[in-house]
């Protein structure tokens, strides 16, 4: 299992791999439906991990939606990867917690749990710490739980209960952004930063190698790295270009 690395000044990038029955796909807003199918997972996430990545975002969109679940597959795709893993999607309760560690991940991210089961998410960051980042998927400043389709209560207020309870990381997503090629939200990301301590991975909207130049340059302020989907599959830009428009 590769390590999780110490704090740096540079941009941390993670091209995304989005699990859907079987498929690398990306979704526009997030939305069931909207699947572009992108092949095989394991071949988008070995030719991440071939042009130079350290870190994948792996997700399964069926257990976040709760239409089943890839489990295997994102095993399979995990235990092929020499670099650091963040997973997504589903992870909810001590099963889908295990299941998600037991495959080497690096990380898990919670969403829906960090919602709806507050004293479970709790204990599991007292127990895993760094292993457990928390996404905080918005639309404005009201947060989405179920795959995104259910409210689950305002940003802020979350965010400092998850501070209080030592809450490693967060990765931000502007829903309205995401999938959309359309920019992130950079204010979104600015205002996270100001409302805590923790490292802000970003997530949602990046389509161009200014996107990410942009991002870098809240590293600063506490932006620790930024997801890459639709542009690295749209070939807005290559990967290689985007590590090197963040190395410092
Ligand atoms: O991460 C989840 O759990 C999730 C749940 C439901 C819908 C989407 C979900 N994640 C999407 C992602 O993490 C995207 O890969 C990421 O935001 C990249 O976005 P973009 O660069 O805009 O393609």
């Amino acid at each position: 299992m590769a390590e999780v690395s110490a704090p740096a000044n540079k941009l941390e990038l993670l091209p995304a791999v989005d699990v859907r029955d079987g498929r690398a796909v990306r979704l526009v807003h997030g939305e069931s439906g909207t699947e572009t199918s992108y092949g095989s997972p394991l071949e988008a996430a070995l030719a991440w991990q071939r042009s130079g990545a350290e870190w994948l975002h792996l997700v399964d969109l069926d257990a976040a939606f709760g239409t089943g679940d890839n489990r295997a597959l994102i095993g399979e795709v995990t235990e092929a990867m020499d670099i650091k893993v963040e997973l997504s999607g589903g992870i909810r309760d001590d099963d889908t917690l295990a299941a998600a560690l037991a495959t080497g991940c690096t990380r898990v991210n919670l969403g829906t749990a960090a919602l709806e089961t507050p004293e479970w998410v709790a204990k599991v960051i007292a127990e895993y710490g760094d292993r457990v980042a928390v996404g905080l998927d918005v639309r404005g400043t009201t947060l989405r739980g179920r795959g995104w389709t259910r409210d689950g209560g305002d940003l802020y207020e979350t965010l400092a209960r998850l501070d209080s309870e030592g809450c490693a990381r967060y990765v931000v997503t502007d829903i309205a952004k995401d999938g959309t090629l359309q920019g992130p939200n950079l204010e979104l990301l600015k205002n996270v930063c100001a409302a805590t301590e923790a490292p802000v991975v970003a997530s949602g909207g990046v389509s161009s190698l200014d996107d990410l130049r942009a991002i870098a340059a809240l590293v600063p302020r506490g932006v620790e790295g930024s997801i890459v989907g639709k542009a690295l599959y749209a070939k807005a830009f290559t990967l290689e270009e985007a590590l090197a428009a963040v190395a410092v």
